[in-house]
C-alpha cells in the first residue's frame, strides 16, 4: 500500500446548486481526501516543505470554495482536484465531496473520485 496524506471532514462554504434559490445563499460541502505521498521523505528530513501539507492544501480547497460558482457538485469536484493537482503536484488523489443540506431524509449525499496526474514530477 502506497503512503498517504489525508484530510477528513474539511468544511467549506459554496454557492452550489442547480435550483435558482441555490444561487442566492451559501451552502455547507465537506471533504474527505486521500492523496499519495512518500511520508519517509519528510520522515527523514523533518522538513514540511517535503510533505504535502494539509494545512495548505485544506487553505486552498475553503478559499476554491469561496471563489468559484458551479451548479453540480460533480463539476465542483472535478475542477477542483484538477486544481489541486497543479498546485501540489499530486500524483494520485480520491476525493469525497458531501453536501449534507441537500436531501433532508439523507444524512448526506455526495461524489467521490478517483483522478491520477499524467505528469510524473
Ligand atoms: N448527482 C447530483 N445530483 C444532484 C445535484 C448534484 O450536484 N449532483 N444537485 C442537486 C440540487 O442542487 C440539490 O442539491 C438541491 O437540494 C440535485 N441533484
Amino acid at each position: 500500500m502506497k503512503d498517504l496524506v489525508f484530510i477528513e471532514g474539511l468544511k467549506a462554504n459554496a454557492v452550489i446548486g442547480v435550483y435558482e434559490w441555490e444561487k442566492t445563499i451559501q451552502q455547507e460541502l465537506v471533504f474527505d481526501l486521500e492523496m499519495e505521498h512518500d511520508n519517509r521523505i519528510p520522515a527523514t528530513t523533518d522538513d514540511l516543505a517535503k510533505t504535502l501539507d494539509y494545512e495548505a492544501i485544506s487553505n486552498f480547497i475553503v478559499a476554491f470554495c469561496a471563489e468559484r460558482q458551479f451548479e453540480l457538485i460533480e463539476t465542483l469536484a472535478e475542477h477542483l482536484v484538477a486544481d489541486l493537482i497543479a498546485a501540489f503536484k499530486l500524483s494520485v488523489i480520491s476525493l469525497t465531496l458531501r453536501k449534507p443540506s441537500a436531501i433532508a431524509a439523507a444524512a448526506s449525499v455526495g461524489v467521490k473520485i478517483h483522478r491520477k496526474s499524467d505528469l510524473t514530477y
